[in-house]
């Protein structure tokens, strides 16, 4: 059974109490933030104090996904604010090593993403020390862009690397999933849906994510 990760991003932000509740509601497990910079990506989000205003309306896991440069300046204060894992690009983070190692002695969960054209060795050696991997399925910076099909290979080839050499490590995946795709994106060794537009743009929001639940 998928952890279901609704996409903040795509949430009506002008109601987002009422969004909340509705997740807490959902099955939806953990609650997906994506802090954007306009530097790593060409986007702006949102930062510390919505993770904070989030945080006092839900106790579902918080994961924060950071497409930020410099993320070592920052992790400290996503964590006060709530944050339960933190995520970090390989591509922003030249000692990635050391960034791992900061979050994780936060006492929080880590987890190290990477782009769709980042290969899989990039983080083949912190495979051990980390908690998950999340594998963009979009370029990030944008959400209701289309799935990457290619991603799909990228997610299998990860997943066999991951059973020989740290098989706790869970799979994330987060880009373009909907009740079309999120089954083969599952089959191929997928732990974690992230979706933002399929569920926040849906007639029921509760009952998307009950159907991407039941997905095996
Ligand atoms: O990180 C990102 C985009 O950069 C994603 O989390 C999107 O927010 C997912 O949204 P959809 O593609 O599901 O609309």
């Amino acid at each position: 059974m998928p952890i279901i990760a609704p996409s903040i991003l795509a949430a009506n932000f002008l109601d987002l109490k009422n969004e909340c509740q509705r997740l807490n509601a959902s099955e939806a497990d953990w609650f997906h933030l994506d802090v954007m910079d306009g530097r790593f990506v060409p986007n702006i989000s949102f930062g510390i104090p919505i993770v904070e205003a989030i945080r006092k309306a839900t106790t579902k896991t918080l994961d924060v996904h950071l497409m930020i440069v410099e993320p070592e300046k920052y992790v400290e204060d996503f964590k006060k604010a709530g944050a339960d894992s933190i995520t970090v690009h390989v591509e922003a983070c030249p000692h990635l090593h050391r960034n791992i190692q900061q979050i994780k002695n936060l006492g929080i969960k880590v987890g190290v993403a990477l782009n769709p054209h980042t290969p899989i060795c990039m983080i083949e050696n912190v495979l051990t020390d980390i908690d998950m991997v999340l594998i963009m399925s979009v370029n990030p910076g944008f959400g209701g862009q289309s799935f990457i099909a290619h991603s799909l290979i990228k997610i299998k080839e990860l997943k066999q690397k991951i059973n020989k050499i740290a098989p706790q490590v869970l799979i994330e995946v987060d880009g373009g999933i909907s009740l079309d795709n999120a089954s083969a994106v599952m089959h191929s060794g997928a732990d974690v849906l992230v979706a933002g537009s399929s569920i926040f743009h849906s007639k029921s929001p509760e009952e998307t994510i009950h159907q991407l639940k039941k997905i095996k």
